[in-house]
């Protein structure tokens, strides 16, 4: 296990890292937010390449450092693809990092989620707590759990210091079962690899009313896992999410701007993030 003085020692060469690998980051995503996710590969420092005709995913995958698989919007091809680069990339031991969007929602989802986790290693999962708490049911850590309205979390599950430690509980249970790293998302995020467990308290509120800063989190995950490791990897990525939200908050604030604003900025202050302040800005605890 790590500790909280460890993992802030190591931010500002983990960013350094991050920076340096330039990680070819292959996603096959969402077209709702796929634009937004390339553009917050390159703003943390990655190199995004969104390819998922099946032709190409060997080749594609062969040259990649990471590949990300979020099932926003799926496709008969699409799920056919995502196999493909999951194969190739366990072949080839390149991470995966799966978003499991709608999880809970439909069968579809259901099925996909559940054939990626059982089939394939996932080195991180990054969800919202709703996501991840359907993810714990269908892996039988968890007896029963709410419906997500759509692809946002459900009102009733998230994180609060109240249920922090129980959250925190099932989700290093959950990690260890899967044998992977997890990160929930929410006003209070959980991170854990399954021994480790962190809870991060920084972000903004505006931050779920714009569409894809979920997505943009997984995407920018897998590049920071590339040039890291999995639980500091993600570690990097959700501070640098959440204190990009912190800054673009304040400055559509000043002025007098909303949510379009607040998307762009989000992207100019990923682009801007500084290991000190992620280190003194950052509201950390070991659970
Ligand atoms: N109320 C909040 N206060 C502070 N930060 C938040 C809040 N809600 C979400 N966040 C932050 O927003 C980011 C995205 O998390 P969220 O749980 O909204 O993802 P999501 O539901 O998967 O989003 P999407 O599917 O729209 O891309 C994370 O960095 C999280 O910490
Ligand atoms: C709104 C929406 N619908 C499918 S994917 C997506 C992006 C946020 O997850
Ligand atoms: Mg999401």
């Amino acid at each position: 296990m790590i500790n909280k003085e460890t993992l802030l020692d190591n931010i500002e060469k983990n960013l350094n890292d991050i920076r340096d690998k330039n990680a070819l980051t292959h996603c096959i995503t969402n077209s709702v937010t796929i634009n937004d996710c390339a553009n917050a590969v390159l703003a943390i420092g990655g190199s995004p390449f969104m390819a998922e005709d099946a032709e190409e995913l060997e080749e594609v995958v062969t040259i990649a450092d990471v590949v990300v698989i979020n099932i926003g919007k799926l496709s008969k091809s699409q799920i056919e693809s995502m196999k493909i680069s999951a194969k190739k990339a366990n072949e080839t031991s390149t991470p995966i990092v799966l978003d499991p969007v709608g999880v809970g929602v439909t069968n579809l989802r259901n099925r996909t989620t559940m054939d990626l986790i059982e089939n394939y290693d996932i080195a991180a999962i990054r969800g919202n707590i709703t996501e991840i708490k359907a993810i714990a049911k269908l892996s039988g850590v968890l007896d029963e759990s709410n419906t997500a309205k759509g692809v946002d979390v459900n009102a009733d599950d998230i994180i609060t210091e109240e249920n922090l430690k129980d959250n925190a509980y099932l989700i290093k249970e959950l990690a260890s079962r899967l044998n992977t790293t997890i990160l929930a998302s929410g006003p209070i995020d959980i991170l854990t690899d399954g021994e480790t467990v962190i809870s991060i308290d920084n972000g903004d509120d505006m931050m779920p009313l714009i569409t894809g800063s979920g997505c943009m989190l997984s995407s920018i995950v897998g590049s920071c896992i590339a040039g890291s490791n999995p639980l500091e990897g993600s570690l990097i990525a959700i501070l640098a999410m959440n204190l990009a939200g912190e800054k673009a908050r304040a400055k559509v604030d000043e002025r007098d701007e909303g949510t379009g604003s607040f998307r762009a900025y989000l992207i100019d202050y990923l682009y801007r993030t500084e290991a000190e302040r992620l280190v003194n800005e950052s509201n950390i605890e070991i659970l």
